[in-house]
């Protein structure tokens, strides 16, 4: 398919993405170009599912090797997640798109719970649903909960923006000059251990038949223009 043709889209956003130009924590002004860009997207007619990441705050494997309990420390990095989703819901009801944030781990003074059918009407109703914490089980990433709630919301693909512009041969972070693919199957990112995304959240966006279209959050406009079939990217499908 097309991916100018996905109607339903699950967006994950890395956390560390709303660092900005920082080491640490949230940027209000990244935050707000973020979302102004998922609001162009609501303008151009698709619907939209936010999971956050937290690498930018806690990450459950890092606060392990410190000597954290690996769970203690999961649980931690989910709560960053929800620190996260709000920053983003602040940024985009300030320019006046409606959302609603709901967590895997219910805080029923800070948002809603994690609902399906409810999830369902807010997106009948033209609001974002941010959802935040996760699967809310540790040793679980928020690319596993993208998967999951990209497959429970029948989203039409799952789009993780991050700080690459697609799937490489190998890391481009640590091999200058890896080479990106334009497109590639689920069965050959798992087969060659291509780490951009966990290897959870891969099989399961193969077995619901969800693709994964990665991309560049950082570069301004680029999700417009990958939602248009224009940008740089990469997909990752089934094959025919
Ligand atoms: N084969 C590969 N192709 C592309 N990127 C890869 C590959 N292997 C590893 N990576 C790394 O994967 C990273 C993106 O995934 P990662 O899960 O670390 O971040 P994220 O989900 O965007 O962030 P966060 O955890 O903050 O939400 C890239 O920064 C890149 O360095
Ligand atoms: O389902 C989940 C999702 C996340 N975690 C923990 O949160 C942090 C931050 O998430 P990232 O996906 O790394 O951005 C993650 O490192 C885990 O510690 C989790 O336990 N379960």
């Amino acid at each position: 398919m097309a991916v100018s043709r996905f109607n339903r889209i699950l967006l994950k956003l890395s956390g560390e993405v709303l660092m900005g130009q920082g080491q640490f924590g949230i940027d209000p002004a990244t935050c707000d170009r973020v979302a102004g860009e998922v609001a162009a997207a609501k303008e151009a007619g698709h619907e939209l599912c936010l999971v956050v990441g937290g690498g930018n705050i806690f990450r459950g494997l890092a606060g392990a090797a410190k000597g954290f309990d690996r769970a203690s420390a999961d649980y931690m990095g989910m709560l960053a997640t929800v620190m996260n989703a709000l920053a983003v819901q602040n940024s985009l009801e300030r320019i006046g798109v409606d959302t609603r944030v709901q967590s895997a781990i219910p805080m029923a003074s800070v948002c809603e719970p994690y609902i399906r059918r409810r999830a369902e009407r807010h997106l009948e109703k033209g609001r974002v649903v941010i959802f935040a914490a996760g699967t809310g089980n540790p040793f679980f990433t928020t690319d596993t909960g993208a998967a999951l709630r990209a497959a429970e919301m029948r989203c039409d693909a799952l789009f993780k923006g991050t700080s690459v512009d697609g799937v490489y041969d190998a890391d481009p972070k640590k091999v200058p000059d890896a080479t990106r693919y334009n497109t590639l199957s689920f069965d050959r990112v798992l087969g060659d251990n291509l780490k951009v995304m966990d290897a959870a959240a891969v099989s399961l966006c193969r077995d619901n038949d969800i693709p994964i279209v990665v991309f560049n959050i950082r570069d301004e406009g680029n999700l417009a223009a990958v939602l248009r079939g224009e940008g740089t990217s990469t997909i990752v499908q089934n094959d025919d």
